[in-house]
């Protein structure tokens, strides 16, 4: 078992990185490794033991469409009766398997989520705007949410990773690797294809993330031994593998129509900062008096973007505003392994001085900008989906997590394209001659310019749907 960074003097060792070859019954699921990144260790559990049958049968009957064509217990608005009628509060006390918690705390938040917003999608569908959720979460479902939330670490509430779509997916041919085609869901809400697309491009994305693991660690490790030419060669690795997840998030348009999804976004949208539809948050009874907030669910609570703000050191350049707040905030929404292996990229590259290293030699400054352009590529085509998804065809000013449409998304793309300009700038001032007539010129040439294209219309943008939400 590789053990990086064992003897280096400068940066902690990624505890997890030798983690149990046997695991308990409570070992997490999610622990990042080079052998699934950040997916969990094991596939999901699909179906919960017996003693929940009344959980799952709702599930089961719950989706807008059916598996048969026949229209679900939402599609009816009678999903909220059901529970209260069907559901007793069962008991989680003495369960302590992390994978059977896991996959408990993911029917419970769909169960949630579908309670909480049923109304919302009544009304959306026949006035096209949300209006009220239910207030109370019922102690069917508040109660055994929350114990499993303790147990696992998590708060009680849809999440990316450990709910919607890190832990939905079932392999059709359990033999072949988790690309798109052999995926499928184990929960839905609209049973719409579109919704399988949404969810099993993220999934089919985050695959390659084993590869993205070891190419950052031994990257991070390289740089400890100062042996650049392997931290070149990790750095490429990183790179490479970041084109591979990229390539994977183009297919959205093709499985995920744009058209699609807002009639399913509904149900992902959370319980804090959505004032029409949980203006005071919302009560868990028989847990707190008090409401609770919560962000829904997003994929800004996925890890292969936060690793590499943090490795390139994008993060401590965040301009001190509102927007990186909840950039802040919406780090502490996933599995607690993603976020200390998150945090542990973000304490080495700052400890090694990942940015300066690179700086220091013609090849890894270019890689560093060609890594650079790669967050650039993820970002503009997540703005290109935010805008044909959703600022297209709502007025509604709220993302899922929160965040407001008009601002938030560009004030990230906005530093990644300012870190490209200046790194450039840096490598041709310092390179220029070095580099003269190189590929690796013509490709600082052509990141240049989409950038700079990306930039002008980035501005206008903003300022368009600024007015349009007012924000
Ligand atoms: C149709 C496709 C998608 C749409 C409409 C969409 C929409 C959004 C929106 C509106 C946000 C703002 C945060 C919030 O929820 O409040 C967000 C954040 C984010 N999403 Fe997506 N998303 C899509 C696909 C994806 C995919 C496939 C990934 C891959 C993991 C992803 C990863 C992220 C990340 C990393 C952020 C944080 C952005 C940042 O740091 O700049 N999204 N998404």
């Amino acid at each position: 078992m590789n053990r990086l960074f064992k003897n280096s003097a400068k940066i902690r060792s990624y505890q997890s990185w030798a983690w149990p070859t046997s695991p308990k019954p409570t070992t997490p699921v999610f622990m990042v490794s080079p052998d699934n990144g950040f997916l969990p260790r094991n596939d999901p559990i699909a179906k919960l033991p017996e003693r929940f049958d009344a959980l799952e049968s709702l599930l089961d009957r719950m989706t807008l469409t059916r598996d048969d064509g026949t229209p679900g217990l939402l599609a009816k608005g009678e999903f909220g009766d059901a529970v209260l009628k069907e559901l007793p509060v069962l008991s989680v006390a003495d369960i302590e398997d992390q994978e059977l918690l896991m996959a408990l705390f993911r029917d419970y938040t769909f169960a949630a989520s579908s309670y909480l917003l049923e109304p919302c999608d009544i009304m959306n569908r026949s006035k096209g705007h949300y209006g009220l959720g239910r207030q109370t979460l019922p102690k069917q479902i508040a109660v055994p949410l929350q114990q499993i939330s303790d147990k696992i670490k998590a708060k009680p509430f849809m999440e990316y990773a450990q709910s919607y779509a890190l832990y939905n997916y079932k392999r059709k041919n359990k033999s072949e690797p988790l690309y798109f085609e052999n995926l499928e869901l184990i929960r839905k809400f609209s049973g719409m294809q579109s919704e399988t697309g949404f969810i099993g491009i993220h999934v089919a994305m985050v695959r390659h993330t084993p590869q993205f693991v070891e190419g950052l660690t031994k990257a991070l490790d390289s740089a400890a031994k100062n042996d650049r030419k392997e931290f070149n060669h990790n750095l490429n690795a990183i790179v490479d593998t970041m084109k591979t997840i990229n390539g994977v998030m183009e297919d959205m348009w093709a499985e995920s129509h744009p058209a699609d999804y807002l009639k399913f976004r509904t149900f992902i949208m959370g319980i804090k900062g959505q004032n029409e539809m949980f203006p005071n948050g919302v009560v868990y009874e028989g847990v707190d008096s008090n409401p609770r907030e919560y962000r829904g669910e997003s994929g800004a609570n996925d890890s292969i973007i936060p690793c590499c703000d943090n490795f390139l050191q994008l993060t401590q350049g965040m301009p001190e505003n509102p927007m990186t707040e909840i950039l802040r905030d919406f780090r502490s929404y996933r599995p607690i392994d993603h976020n200390r292996f998150v945090s542990w990229v973000q304490q080495s590259a700052s400890e090694l001085g990942i940015e300066k290293y690179c700086l220091q030699d013609v090849k890894s400054l270019t890689l560093y900008i060609a890594l650079l352009d790669q967050v650039r590529d993820f970002r503009h085509r997540h703005w290109n989906f935010a805008k044909e998804y959703i600022i297209k065809r709502t007025a509604y000013p709220k993302a899922t997590g929160g965040s407001p449409m008009a601002t938030w998304l560009p004030n990230q793309l906005g530093v990644v394209l300012k870190a490209i300009e200046d790194k450039s700038a840096v490598l041709l001032e310092k390179y220029g001659s070095e580099l003269k007539d190189t590929a690796d010129a013509k490709l600082i040439d052509s990141i240049q310019d989409r950038a700079a294209a990306q930039r002008r219309v980035l501005e206008k943008d903003v300022a368009e749907y600024k007015k349009k939400f007012d924000q």
